[in-house]
């Protein structure tokens, strides 16, 4: 069993204790009590290269990164450095993140927050309203083909933009085929857990200039992002540098400062 089929079956069964716990029609009218999500792509598609965070305590690949006693003081850190989306992981097995750390980081920034978790069932999209997201991480490699199209579909009609992942040209077709706007192309292969920062070059040109192509992982501060840059990324994803290093306000300002460059404006 790959890394990715374990961390779903975990997923599977937390999903199946949180449904227990709290019927979807209680969630539905939880939901009729926020705020509308914000428009993640035109925050997005803002000129210059956008950063986004991601608060991210331990990985698979990595085991423990960061304790983040504090997850909304993390937050502040990273919108007062200038990110354009935080990235909150709510997997709990893995990643040890919680719902309660995305509800806390919507109640302490005002930026537009990505659920980062492994969504299997339309549940989740409404777990990520509830709880403040404006975007949801769609793993084309976690989805059959048909849930992808649905859960794609669900989630815009909910007001939240899915951020639909890929690692391979294979997997951009998919994507495409399920009517996806923003794309990310993950450095790491999730079945693996190897990072291969060349795999942006080599699979964003199969994404059309008119989406919005965002490279996740591996980025270990500016020149990573300018190599990225290079390759046609709108933005960057970044967690553990973030998260391991002393100040992370300034490595995100610092990242803003190196995507806003003259050079890597209005490119589109
Ligand atoms: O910590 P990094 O190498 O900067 O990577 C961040 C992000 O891309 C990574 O956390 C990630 C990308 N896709 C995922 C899917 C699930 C969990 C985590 C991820």
């Amino acid at each position: 069993m790959s890394v990715l089929d374990e961390i779903l079956d975990g997923v599977r069964d937390d999903l199946a204790a949180r449904q227990a716990q709290t019927p979807l029609e209680r969630l539905k009218e939880m939901a009729a009590a926020v705020p509308r999500p914000q428009d993640v792509v035109a925050a997005l598609r803002r000129p210059g290269v956008q950063v986004i965070a991601e608060v991210k305590r331990s990985s698979p690949s990595k085991g423990a990164l960061s304790a983040i006693a504090d997850p909304a003081a993390l937050a502040k850190d990273y919108a007062d450095g200038g990110a354009c989306l935080i990235s909150v992981l709510t997997e709990r097995r893995r990643f040890s993140g919680s719902l309660e750390d995305l509800a806390a980081v919507r109640a302490a920034v005002p930026t537009p927050l990505l659920r980062k978790d492994f969504v299997v069932s339309s549940y989740q999209l409404w777990e990520a309203l509830v709880h403040g997201a404006d975007a949801v991480l769609l793993i084309v490699a976690a989805l059959e083909q048909d849930a992808l199209v649905s859960l794609v579909e669900r989630a815009e009609s909910l007001g939240l933009t899915p951020l639909v992942e890929v690692h391979t040209e294979q997997e951009v077709e998919r994507a495409l085929a399920a009517g996806a706007t923003v794309i990310g192309v993950n450095a790491r292969d999730l079945t693996t857990l190897k990072v291969d920062r060349d795999t942006f070059a080599r699979v964003a040109p199969a994404i059309p200039d008119d989406r919005i192509k965002i490279a996740e992982s591996g980025v270990r501060g500016p020149h990573d992002l300018l190599a990225y840059a290079g390759s046609g990324a709108d933005a960057v994803l970044v967690g553990e540098s973030l998260v391991t290093g002393r100040h992370p306000r300034t490595a995100v300002a610092d990242l803003v400062t190196a995507g806003a460059h003259p050079a890597l404006r209005d490119r589109r």
